[in-house]
Formats: C-alpha cells, sequence, structure tokens
C-alpha cells in the first residue's frame, strides 16, 4: 500500500509569491528615485549595478511597492540580500530630520552582525545617517555611550542617570544587534527605546526564529506595536508587568518628526536562503500583509555558479582499471590533505560537525610536516577575539584555510573563498546551502567537495535532490597521492597523542570551566 506523504501546508500568501529571476540586474544611474549620493556611496564600494534581488526589493519598497507589505525574502546564498534590505531603508531614512532609532536589524552572531553594520557604515553616512552596533563586542558601558546621546548640561551641572526628567536621545538612526545584547538594552539602558521604530528586519529568519533567545522577538513585536487600547487591550498590562518604569510603547502621532502625520507602520523584512515554509514559525513575525519574493519555483537553490563533488580517489591498475574509492574512514585526514594540496593556495573553508572535531582536524592538519598552506581553526569553542582575528587573517589572505565548526556556516562573506569542503556529511540540506554557499557569492564560480563513507552515499544523494541537485560528480585525488602521505599521517597522529594528552592534563589543571565549553554538540544548533 502506497504511504501518502505528509506535506506542511503553505499559507496562502506564500502561492503566489515574485519571482526574482524575472528581474535583470540594473546599473546604477538607471536605478529609478536612487539618491545620487547613495549611488556615489555605492560606486566608493566598486558596485556598478544593482543585483536582481535588490532590484526586485527596491520595486516593492522605494518603487511603486512603497513598502506597503512585509516582505519575506527566500533567494540564494551571495545573491546580494544585505544591501538589498539595507539600501532602501537608507534611502527611505534619508530625508528623517530628527535622529532616532528607526531601524533595527538583527542577526544570529556577532561576526555576522559585524558584517552587516559594515554594510550599512558604508552608505548610511552618505545621507548623514548614524550606524550603531550591539553586539556585545565592547563593554555594555560603551556601547550604552555609543547609542545614547547625554544631555547637554549646563557648566557646573552634572548628568544624573537616574533622572526621568532628563530625555535621552538615541546617536544611532539604524541598529545592527544580536538578540542577546539588543535585550540587555531593552531590559536595563535607560534612553533606549523602540518608540520610533519604523523597520525590524529579521536576517538569518529561521535561524533566528529557531531560538527563542529570551523571547527577544515579542518583546520587540510589544515594544514596537501602536497604544491603542481598543486594539491592543493587553499590551499595557504585558509592558509594566514585564518592563517596569521601561515601557517604550508607541504613542499614535505624537513620533518624533511624525508629529501631526499618521504614525507609520513597523515594516517587517525576513530574509533567509533557505526561508521556513512553517505556519506557526511564521506566524511568531506577526506579519502584515506579506510578500513572498523567491528565486524560481525551487524552494532551495545553490547559487548558479557552483560545483558540487563527491570527493574519491582512484588507483589505475596495468593501465586499464580504474577503482574509484569513497573515503575509509580511518584515511580520511589524508583524502582531506591531498585534496588540499591539489587545490594548492586558493582559499578554503573546511567543514566539520563539531567544534571538538574542528579543533582535532585543525590542530592534525597542522602537525602534518610543511604543508605550504596556512591552516587555522575557527569554531564556537574559542574565544570571539580570537575568532575575529582568524576571520582578519583569512580574509587578508594571510590564512589559506579555515578549518570551521558551522559557526561560519550562515551569512559569513569573504571575499576569494574558492572552495568549501564538507568533512563530515551536513545532517540537513539547509546546512549544505549555507556551508556550500560561502563560495561561488556575487556570481563568482566556486566548489563544494564532500568527503562521503560508502554508507552515506545514499542518504547524500537524497538530501541534494532537495536542491534539485541529484546528480553529483566524483571529483578524484589519485590514490598514489594518499599513499605517498601515509608515513607523514602516522607521524602526525603520534604527534596528536601527546598534543591531546597534554591539553588534557591543562585542563585538568585549569579546573571545569573548558571542560564545559568543549562538550561535543552539534554545532548547527549553536548559539554563535
Ligand atoms: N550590487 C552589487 N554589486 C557587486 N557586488 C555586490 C552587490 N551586492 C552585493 N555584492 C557582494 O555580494 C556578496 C554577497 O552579498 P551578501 O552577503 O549580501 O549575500 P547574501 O545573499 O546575504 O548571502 P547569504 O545568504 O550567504 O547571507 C558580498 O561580497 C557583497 O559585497
Amino acid at each position: 500500500m502506497e504511504v501518502k506523504k505528509r506535506s506542511t501546508p503553505i499559507l496562502p500568501w506564500m502561492r503566489s509569491p515574485v519571482d526574482v529571476n524575472q528581474f535583470e540586474a540594473c546599473a546604477l544611474n538607471l536605478v529609478p528615485c536612487l539618491d545620487p549620493r547613495l549611488e556615489v556611496a555605492l560606486d566608493k564600494m566598486g558596485f556598478s549595478s544593482l543585483f536582481p534581488v535588490q532590484v526586485a526589493v527596491w520595486q516593492e519598497t522605494i518603487g511603486p511597492g512603497a513598502f506597503e507589505r512585509d516582505l519575506c525574502i527566500n533567494s540564494p546564498t551571495g545573491s546580494g540580500k544585505t544591501l538589498a534590505y539595507a539600501l532602501p531603508i537608507v534611502q527611505k531614512l534619508s530625508t528623517r530630520s530628527v535622529k532616532c532609532l528607526r531601524a533595527l536589524v538583527v542577526l544570529p552572531t556577532r561576526d555576522l552582525a559585524l558584517q552587516v553594520k559594515e554594510v550599512f557604515a558604508a552608505i548610511a553616512p552618505a545621507v548623514g545617517l548614524s550606524v550603531g552596533l550591539a553586539v556585545g563586542q565592547s563593554s555594555i558601558a560603551d556601547e550604552i555611550s555609543e547609542l545614547i546621546k547625554r544631555p547637554k548640561l549646563e557648566a557646573g551641572i552634572c548628568y544624573d542617570p537616574e533622572d526621568l526628567t532628563c530625555e535621552l536621545q538615541s546617536s544611532v538612526d539604524i541598529l545592527v544587534a544580536t538578540p542577546g545584547r539588543l535585550m540587555d538594552h531593552i531590559n536595563s539602558t535607560k534612553g533606549f527605546t523602540l518608540e520610533h521604530l519604523c523597520y525590524l528586519v529579521v536576517d538569518e529568519t529561521d535561524r533566528l526564529l529557531r531560538e527563542a533567545y529570551q523571547s527577544w522577538l515579542p518583546t520587540v513585536l510589544q515594544l514596537t506595536q501602536s497604544n491603542e487600547e481598543s486594539l491592543f487591550p493587553l499590551a499595557n498590562s504585558f509592558l509594566s508587568s514585564n518592563f517596569g518604569s521601561l515601557k517604550t510603547i508607541r504613542r499614535c502621532g505624537v513620533e518624533r518628526g511624525f508629529k501631526g502625520k499618521p504614525h507609520p507602520r513597523l515594516v517587517k523584512m525576513v530574509l533567509s536562503a533557505t526561508l521556513t515554509q512553517d505556519p506557526s514559525k511564521l506566524a511568531q513575525l506577526n506579519l502584515h500583509h506579506p510578500l513572498l519574493m523567491t528565486t524560481g519555483k525551487r524552494r532551495y537553490q545553490l547559487p548558479e555558479k557552483l560545483e558540487s563533488y563527491k570527493l574519491v580517489c582512484f588507483k589505475t591498475l596495468a593501465n586499464i582499471y580504474v577503482v574509484f574509492f569513497i573515503c575509509e574512514s580511518n584515511l580520511r585526514p589524508l583524502y582531506l590533505v591531498a585534496l588540499l594540496q591539489e587545490l594548492g593556495e586558493e582559499k578554503c573553508i573546511v567543514f566539520t560537525s563539531s567544534t571538538e572535531s574542528t579543533h582535532r582536524l585543525c590542530t592534525l592538519l597542522n602537525l602534518f610536516g610543511d604543508l605550504g598552506i596556512k591552516i587555522k581553526e575557527y569554531s564556537g569553542l574559542q574565544r570571539q577575539s580570537r575568532r575575529s582575528k582568524t576571520l582578519k587573517s583569512f580574509r587578508e589572505g594571510k590564512v589559506q584555510v579555515l578549518v570551521s565548526s558551522d559557526a561560519m556556516t550562515r551569512g559569513m562573506d569573504v571575499q576569494g573563498v574558492r572552495n568549501v569542503i564538507n568533512y563530515d556529511i551536513p545532517a540537513y540540506i539547509k546546512t549544505y546551502i549555507h556551508r556550500a554557499g560561502r563560495t561561488a557569492r556575487a556570481g563568482q564560480a566556486g566548489r563544494c567537495f564532500t568527503l562521503l563513507h560508502k554508507y552515506e552515499v545514499k542518504r547524500f544523494k537524497k538530501m541534494l535532490q532537495k536542491a534539485d541537485n541529484e546528480s553529483v560528480p566524483h571529483y578524484s585525488v589519485p590514490f598514489s597521492s594518499i599513499e605517498s602521505l601515509r608515513a607523514a599521517y602516522n607521524s602526525a597522529l603520534g604527534k596528536l597523542k601527546e598534543t591531546v594528552e597534554s591539553e588534557a592534563s591543562r585542563k585538568r589543571k585549569f579546573g571545569s570551566k573548558f571542560s564545559k565549553l568543549s562538550r561535543t554538540k552539534p554545532t548547527d544548533r549553536r548559539k554563535g
């Protein structure tokens, strides 16, 4: 008997999306209504045209769509989603007369937030707007002094932080934040208010919706609702019970810069390369007349110029037979090293399944003798400062290979990454898409290699079918290369044992703090 597959019901508005493929890139001087100052800023960034997704979003925001609907944007990795939302927001706010926090962009990790802030910082100052960051990179006090303007007092009078009568003002028009630090400011920073917010961007939506992070989303939505008792009778009681004196609820018609005009609706823009279609998850966003913008008919899409490969090795016997081997587990590091040697100095990211195996693999590779490649580790196990330093060296090309846990999977944009290697097969197609998407960005070519055990081949094929990528060709390294690495490998394994032992004894010495951190977790679910 045929068992019918249960499919998730699609929300009615998702059935008629705008197809981004119908749009073409548009030269900057032809973009309708683009502020000339922004055109100059984009030109300085080295951009001469807008990508299709940016043109499509422009149409729905600055163009005839006029920001009337909330936008759900599902377009492939590297297609330019950041500028797709940053540009219309900046253009729209360029006419504001009074400074207050009007746009909030939320991202799941600190490195991603830093990256997005850079994009805003490259265009917003051109039209007199300021951009702030709330990610916990600096102390909360430093962050507050960046975000909140102290009142100018007469000589001899000191600023009293407890004085509720003195009005504090935002120093920024746009804030890029991670949920944790955002909640810190909502809960305890005097003068921090979402009262004037006009735009809320939830980037990497499916990742952010997966974890509640102190209920940041319901909190932001409550704090940005209009205070109309008849419409939201429960809002006041929720706020007074949860936030005491820090009520930032919007007051109709009394917004700074909007006096006498109807209050603008809070526009939401949600984005991902793997946007969820789950109605219960999307319901959390309380979207207004949402419009889905997607690329083609398929839900999951890989970048056009990405080539996917299964890594194998070959052996020629008496010039006749070519025998393929899928990676045997004890030889996996050798397959990897043989491949890295073939790729030479091309920038590569090697993904593993956990922070622990990232550390182990990176240590092993560095014990391999002189491979002529600079290899570094990037994982959630490391301190943020260390990760940022590594990322900087990788961006600058001082490091060629980054061995990474899934901390690097989403959104990270590093110029010139030509290859992604899945040392461990990803558990989900979404993870494959985000990992592979670190290459082949902005229309460039790139390759994604996956090391597979024999028993993983079927699962891999099934997984890639979800992205309509059924036939993944082999990429073969010669068995002779693997053979020639065996001696170095055995020696590296011996040294690895010593290194692991000395790390373990250091851990024991410094107590349980480190061991708590190093517990293996599937990094897919780790917070950045
Ligand atoms: N109009 C443009 N012209 C040239 N390059 C661009 C343009 N827009 C964006 N880019 C570049 O394209 C790359 C990818 O952009 P971005 O990081 O916004 O992609 P994304 O769609 O958000 O990817 P992901 O889903 O992985 O987060 C970046 O290096 C960015 O600088």
